[in-house]
């Protein structure tokens, strides 16, 4: 881990990256909000650009391509919407890769009753917080306080951890603005790269799997890909640590780099 300003800037050095990228069978995993679209206030404002999209296309015909996302599934494939693109939801708890092979986490699934049971807890406790939201994903609630007044948004973190206290098996994650009340497992983005790398048959050591993202829990996935992959964050204004290869500056510099994969020579394509 370092800090995030003495990460390269992935553009800038491209023939340094791009020399990674040779003789490797490339595989990319894209996070959704904050990597190919910008953060917007509300979540279901979140729309992929027509720019975005039509890269999306041609990068899919070069490369296995997998969104990997903390949405939840339906609202994912819904957002991007295309065809021959695997799609991970929930934080990788939900997957739908290649041959319709679909994966779900048994243990996960278990506790399905426990997030609902704290989903309704959590609803009392910000009934009195304006501004406070709920997003049901199948395997996770996410908790927006974006827009809670600044003197409250420690309340919303006590409620949560109120709720969670009552749940043990379930746990908080974070992310930009935002708690993610979600199952107390061992499952993360990263493990859901290495469920859809088996899946595609893509884990000899010619492949290079790289991923995008931009949040914490994009880090699980940068994480495991050290020394295996690439990781590219998409850096904003942020300073936190992180375990990135490279950054990129905002979502339209992610686009550039998908470009720039789409249109380098000697590209190996799938
Ligand atoms: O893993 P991701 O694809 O990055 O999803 C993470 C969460 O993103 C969404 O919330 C964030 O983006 C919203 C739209 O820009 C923004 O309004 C919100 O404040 C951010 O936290 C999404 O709503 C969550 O479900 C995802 O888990």
């Amino acid at each position: 881990m370092r800090p995030m300003r003495e990460v390269p800037l992935a553009l800038a050095r491209w023939e340094e990256l791009s020399r990674r990228l040779e003789g490797r069978r490339v595989a990319l995993f894209l996070d959704y909000d904050g990597t190919l679209t910008p953060i917007v206030p509300n979540p279901e404002d979140a729309r992929l650009s027509e720019a975005m999209r039509t890269t999306l296309v041609a990068l899919a015909r070069h490369y296995p391509v997998a969104i990997v996302s903390g949405r939840d599934l339906p609202v994912l494939k819904g957002f991007v919407g295309l065809e021959g693109v695997f799609y991970a939801g929930s934080h990788g708890f939900d997957i739908e890769g290649p041959g319709g092979r679909s994966f779900q986490l048994e243990e996960g699934k278990a506790l399905l009753p426990e997030l609902d049971a704290a989903e309704r807890e959590l609803a009392a406790g910000f009934a009195g917080i304006p501004g406070a939201r709920l997003e049901r994903k199948r395997f996770s609630v996410a908790v927006h306080w974006r827009h809670v007044e600044e003197v409250r948004a420690a309340e919303v973190e006590r409620v949560v951890d109120a709720v969670l206290a009552r749940h043990p098996r379930l746990r908080k994650g974070g992310g930009k603005k935002v708690f993610e009340v979600q199952p107390a497992l061992d499952w993360h983005k990263g493990r859901a790269v290495h469920w859809l790398l088996r899946a595609l048959g893509l884990e000899g050591g010619d492949v290079l799997p790289v991923f995008l993202g931009d949040d914490l829990t994009d880090e699980d996935a940068f994480q495991v890909l050290e020394g295996r992959g690439l990781g590219l964050v998409v850096r904003g204004e942020e300073v936190r640590p992180t375990a990135a290869d490279f950054a990129l500056r905002d979502v339209e510099e992610v686009r550039q780099f998908l470009e720039r994969l789409i249109t380098r020579t000697g590209g190996t394509a799938r």
